[in-house]
């Protein structure tokens, strides 16, 4: 043989080794292979940026606006929203109600009827109310007598006897183990089917029904799949903890954490902010706004209570029962009042009193979109005669899933919401439905209820969130 045949020789076996090299790399790489993962640092960073467990955030609010982040597609359109329904636990069903809970006894003065309520039975028009919205038909706005001596909380400033209130930092990260025991079981099959090495269409499908089956909806598990193929097409994700560090990134980024999750609850100059919580009966309502009031007293805020929720006297008595418990007066009506009256007289017994915090509960049995529209249309329309609204929670209940998102699409044509407050995910495995409520109505969700208790609320973090459902 000459010596450029053993030269072409030489390179054809170079070149084939080259080849072989570079396709076992590439091999490698498309494959997960699964070594255990290391013994995780104790130290390890979770939080991704985020400080789980954090305290509450407030801010000041201007008007509650629009939705602050585009709206979703929407991803379910059957179906009509069923305003008139009770939410799963139906309002007269038999239920543990904070009004069952033996109080201490209080220690008032006998000179200060703390829970004397204010009865609006008063037909002078209000002589507050300057200009009147010019394109609104006039509310008949029966300014109750605005409440004088009798009804000066004086449990603002001497409290009687009142609970106390768990602290609020670290809510979240306490009440954690009540989120994973029913979430965590999507966040492991999740793990089990991205972790279970080549991952073929028939895997893929089946990640994407997990996310379906766990209320993601249809719009959000298309993005979240979406992100995780193509980012473990490019990133050389091979171990479990890899896999599961990229899982959380998308979970986390599917959840916004950009939006801005604080309670417009800090009082402007010259009058209190107020909070409208709307919602259907049964969704945990009344519950929010008194576990809501503790938070804010915690944080040194005066607050004064509006049960505008005047359709069952016991619902009034439910919120001035919270009240009482951390020395916050109740403003109510007498049963089936106009709730857009005792709203007024809230707000303005609110501005009067140079309160910091006005929180309005207000009813949700309502048996027509236009019902419901016209309702809570007027509360809101009838207090900013005295202050701009700041605040509009919507409180769904999670067990409910879709129906729960149906309707907040209702009242989120009906009223602008600004933030959505999601209960009882204390016991639900549906807690998927935060990611859709989000994606749809663009509006954050700021809080959430796990537990029945007082203080059983927190403020929603994705971070924790998504660490809770990952187990
Ligand atoms: N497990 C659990 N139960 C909750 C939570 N929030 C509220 N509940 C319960 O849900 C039930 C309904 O709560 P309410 O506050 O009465 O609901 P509402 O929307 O005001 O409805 P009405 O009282 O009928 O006007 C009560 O038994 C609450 O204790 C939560 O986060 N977790």
């Amino acid at each position: 043989m000459t010596a450029e045949a053993w030269i072409l020789i030489a390179a054809a076996a170079a070149i084939l080794l080259i080849a072989l090299v570079v396709g076992f790399v590439l091999y490698r790489r498309r494959q997960i292979s699964l070594t255990a993962s290391k013994a995780p640092t104790a130290v390890e960073d979770r939080s991704g940026g985020y400080k789980a467990g954090g305290g509450f955030s407030f801010s000041q609010g201007g008007t509650a606006t629009a939705p602050r982040q585009p709206v979703g597609e929407r991803t379910d359109v059957d179906g009509q929203p069923a305003v008139g329904d009770d939410a799963a636990v139906p309002r007269d069903a038999p239920k543990r109600g904070i009004t069952e809970i033996r109080l201490p006894d209080p220690v008032v003065d006998e000179a200060t009827p703390v829970a004397e309520q204010p009865t609006p039975a008063v037909e002078k028009p209000a002589p507050a109310v300057e200009k009147p919205a010019p394109v609104v038909a006039e509310p008949v706005v029966e300014e109750p007598e605005l409440p004088t001596a009798p009804a000066t909380p004086q449990s603002l400033d001497t409290a009687p006897t009142i609970d106390e209130i768990a602290p609020t930092e670290g809510r979240l990260d306490r009440l954690r183990g009540r989120l994973s025991r029913s979430q965590s079981a999507v966040g492991k099959s999740l793990l089990g089917l991205l972790g279970g090495g080549d991952l073929d269409e028939d895997s893929w499908e089946e990640v994407e029904d997990t996310l379906l089956i766990a209320d993601l909806g249809s719009a959000v598990t298309t993005n979240v799949v979406t992100a995780l193929r193509e980012r473990m097409a490019t990133r050389n994700v091979r171990t479990e903890a890899e896999v599961r560090a990229l899982l959380r990134e998308v979970l986390i980024e599917a959840l916004h954490p950009e939006l801005d999750r604080s309670i417009r609850a800090l009082p402007h100059d010259d009058h209190p902010s107020i909070l409208l919580v709307v919602g259907v009966n049964g969704t945990g309502k009344t519950t929010t706004t008194g576990k809501l009031a503790r938070v804010l007293v915690a944080d040194g805020r005066r607050v004064l209570l509006g049960a505008a929720d005047t359709f069952r006297a016991a619902a009034a008595d439910q919120l001035q029962t919270w009240g009482e418990r951390v020395g916050a007066d109740t403003v109510r009506g007498k049963e089936h009042a106009d709730p857009a009256s005792v709203a007024f007289d809230a707000v303005s017994k609110g501005i009067e009193l140079g309160v910091d915090v006005v929180l309005i509960d207000t009813a949700g049995r309502l048996h027509t979109k236009t019902g419901l529209m016209d309702e809570l249309g007027k509360v809101k329309r009838v207090i900013e005669k005295r202050a701009t609204v700041d605040e509009v929670l919507l409180v769904l209940d999670a067990t409910i899933g879709q129906n729960g998102l149906m309707q907040a699409r209702v009242f989120a044509d009906v009223v602008a919401i600004s933030g959505v407050v999601l209960t009882k995910l204390d016991g639900t495995a549906k807690g998927g439905i935060v990611f859709q409520v989000q994606h749809e109505l663009g509006v954050p969700v700021k809080l959430v209820g796990l537990g029945e208790g007082a203080d059983d609320l927190a403020p929603f973090e994705p971070a924790a969130f998504v660490d809770a459902l990952l187990g």
